[in-house]
């Protein structure tokens, strides 16, 4: 399993976004987490297209990935490859035809991950797996960063990981040196940490210390 991080830029200093993504960067993560939120499906604004497009100018060869909180990912699918993301993440709860949709990011040259909030069963998106490049845990109620670590959501890691030994799964919300062994013994490979990396002064500490804490775990 390769450990993949991609710190989320949620509580970063928005206004001045190329230099704070430049400096995670620089720090040692493997790609940026974008978090696109609408108001609708979750009860938070965020940013969109534009800003991903004129991030991207910034950072020509970074990886982004954008985790969609929106009530209408398919609407964002063609705006999002236009603007440079690399892999899409949308919600199981916010679309009604999830195999359109993962074709459409699909034809748009994306990588496609799924995604689940906390109350919803795992078994809800096991027969989407295979469709996908990865899977996304969320581990607090998506809208906010900061918020704490729901331990409880690591048995849907584990099962997911007992099914599919080879999807990347994603653990997003709260992540930090203190809880990211338990997502690697459970099977997580691709972790997000918002507040854990861009909280601090020292990022490449923070994210080293994410990187050495997995690693013990595996
Ligand atoms: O999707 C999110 C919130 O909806 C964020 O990516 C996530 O919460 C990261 O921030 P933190 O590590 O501070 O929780």
């Amino acid at each position: 399993m390769k450990l993949s991080i991609g710190p989320s830029i949620l509580n970063s200093d928005l206004s001045n976004l190329a230099k704070e993504c430049q400096e995670i960067i620089n720090s040692g993560a493997d790609f940026l987490h974008l978090d696109v939120m609408d108001g609708h499906f979750v009860p938070n604004l965020t940013f969109g297209h534009p800003v991903v497009k004129c991030l991207r100018t910034k950072l020509p060869n970074t990886g982004f990935e954008c985790h969609m909180m929106v009530a209408h990912p398919e609407k964002w699918v063609q705006p999002m490859a236009e603007a440079g993301v690399n892999r899409y993440i949308f919600h199981l709860e916010a679309t009604n035809d999830i195999e359109t949709l993962v074709s459409k990011i699909q034809e748009a040259g994306m990588k496609v991950g799924i995604g689940i909030k906390p109350n919803t069963p795992v078994d809800d998106v096991i027969q989407y797996v295979d469709l996908c490049d990865l899977v996304l845990i969320m581990t607090v109620e998506p809208g906010f960063g900061g918020q704490t670590f729901m331990q409880s959501m690591i048995p849907k890691i584990k099962y997911i990981r007992s099914q599919f030994p080879d999807v990347d799964i994603e653990v997003d919300g709260g992540v930090s040196h203190v809880n990211i062994g338990c997502c690697a013994e459970a099977g997580a490979n691709v972790i997000v940490a918002g507040t854990a990396v861009t909280g601090t002064t020292n990022k490449l500490k923070a994210i080293r210390d994410l990187r050495e804490e997995w690693e013990k775990a595996i």
